[in-house]
C-alpha cells in the first residue's frame, strides 16, 4: 500500500513509522527541518524497547500525496483547511483519506474543502517530536474509525502493521468520548505545565475534572450524542495509564505554538451556547489557555 502522511509531526511520524516498518511505502509530508533530517538520517523512532532509524520518504511538497492509496491527515486542527487545500489537486480518485486529529469536526471540515468523503479516526496514542525528524512514543497507538468504502480492508492492513484499528458505527460518540478526555485534562495540564499523574494528586483537581466532564456530557446529551463505554472510567484511566504525559496543549504552550483549545473546550462552549446550556468551568479553562497563548505570542 502507498501511504502519504500529511503533517509529519508526532502522530503522523508514529503511524507512518509503524506502516513503513510493516513494509508499506510511506511518504511523510512536513516542515523542512523534519524532512531534511528524515531524508538525511531516516526517521529517528524511539519507543519502549526500540531506538533506531527508519528509512522512509519525506517531502515538503503537498504533491507527494500523488498516487497514494491512503492519506493519513495529521495536522493540528487550525491547519485543517489550509493543508486540505494544498493536497486537493494531487489526490488520486481512489485514495482513502483518514483524519487522525483531536476534536470532533476536523473530518467534516476537511470533507468540505476536498468535496469527497473523509473518514474520521479517533486517535489513542501518546507521542511527541523530541527534535528534528525524531519521534518519541510514550504509549498506546490504536485507532477507531467510521465505516466507509474499503475501510474494512484498510483497517485489517493497519492492524497487521501493529496499528490496532477498529470500525465503529458510533464514531461520533467515540470522537466525543475523546473530546471529553481532552477537555478534562489538556487545559489543566497546559495551565499548570504538570503531567496527568501529578495533576490529579493535587487537591481539588479531580473535582474540577468532574465538573468539566459533567458539563460536556450535558452538551453531548442535548445534541443527541451517545457516548460509548464507561466515560468516567476512561477519564480516570488517563491519569494512571499516561501518568507521566503532558497534554498536547501543554506541549504547544511550552513551545510557544498556538494550541487546539478552540477545538476542544472552545468547541464545547460554542455547542453549549447553541443549545442554551451554561459551561462555566469549560469557559474558564478556555479563557485561561487563550490568555497564556496571548502572553506567549507577546513574548512575556
Ligand atoms: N501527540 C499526541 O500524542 C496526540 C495528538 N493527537 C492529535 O493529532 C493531531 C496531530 O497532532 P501532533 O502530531 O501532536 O501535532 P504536531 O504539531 O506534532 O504535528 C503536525 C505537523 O504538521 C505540520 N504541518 C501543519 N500544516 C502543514 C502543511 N500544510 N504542510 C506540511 N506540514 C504541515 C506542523 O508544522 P508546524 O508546527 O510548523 O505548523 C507539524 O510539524 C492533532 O489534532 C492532535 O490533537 C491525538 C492524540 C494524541
Ligand atoms: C489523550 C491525551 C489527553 C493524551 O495526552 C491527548 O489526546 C492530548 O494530549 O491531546
Amino acid at each position: 500500500m502507498k501511504v502519504a502522511v500529511m503533517g509529519a509531526g508526532a502522530v503522523g511520524c508514529y503511524f507512518g513509522a509503524q506502516l513503513a516498518r510493516a513494509g508499506h511505502e510511506v511518504v511523510l509530508i512536513g516542515r523542512p527541518a523534519h524532512v531534511e533530517a528524515i531524508m538525511r538520517d531516516g526517521l529517528h523512532f524511539e519507543s519502549a524497547g526500540c531506538d533506531g532509524y527508519i528509512r522512509l520518504n519525506a517531502s515538503t511538497a503537498p504533491d507527494a500525496v500523488s498516487g497514494a492509496d491512503l492519506v493519513l491527515f495529521c495536522v493540528k486542527s487550525a491547519d485543517t483547511e489550509e493543508a486540505g487545500r494544498q493536497m486537493l489537486p494531487h489526490l488520486a480518485s481512489r485514495c482513502a483519506i483518514w483524519s487522525l486529529q483531536n476534536g470532533v469536526d476536523n473530518a467534516d471540515r476537511l470533507q468540505e474543502v476536498l468535496g469527497r468523503p473523509v473518514t474520521p479516526a479517533v486517535v489513542y496514542v501518546a507521542a511527541e517530536m523530541a527534535g528534528a525528524g525524531h519521534v518519541l512514543h510514550h504509549g498506546r497507538g490504536e485507532l477507531v474509525i467510521a465505516p466507509g468504502d474499503n475501510n474494512g480492508e484498510l483497517a485489517r492492513l493497519l492492524t497487521e502493521a501493529s496499528v490496532p484499528t477498529t470500525i465503529s458505527d458510533n464514531v461520533a460518540g467515540a470522537l466525543w468520548a475523546k473530546l471529553i478526555l481532552n477537555c478534562a485534562y489538556n487545559a489543566l495540564s497546559a495551565i499548570t505545565q504538570l503531567p496527568y499523574g501529578k495533576l490529579v494528586s493535587q487537591p481539588g483537581v479531580k473535582d474540577v475534572i468532574r465538573d468539566v466532564v459533567e458539563e460536556c456530557l450535558g452538551v453531548a446529551n442535548a445534541l443527541g450524542i451517545v457516548i460509548p463505554g464507561d466515560i468516567w472510567a476512561a477519564v480516570e484511566g488517563i491519569a494512571t495509564t499516561m501518568a507521566g504525559q503532558y497534554s498536547s496543549t501543554a506541549q504547544d504552550l511550552a513551545r510557544g505554538k498556538r494550541t487546539e483549545i478552540d477545538h476542544l473546550n472552545g468547541f464545547v462552549v460554542d455547542k453549549a451556547a447553541s443549545v442554551g446550556l451554561p459551561t462555566p468551568v469549560n469557559r474558564t479553562l478556555l479563557t485561561l489557555v487563550r490568555l497564556l497563548e496571548t502572553k506567549a505570542a507577546d513574548g512575556r
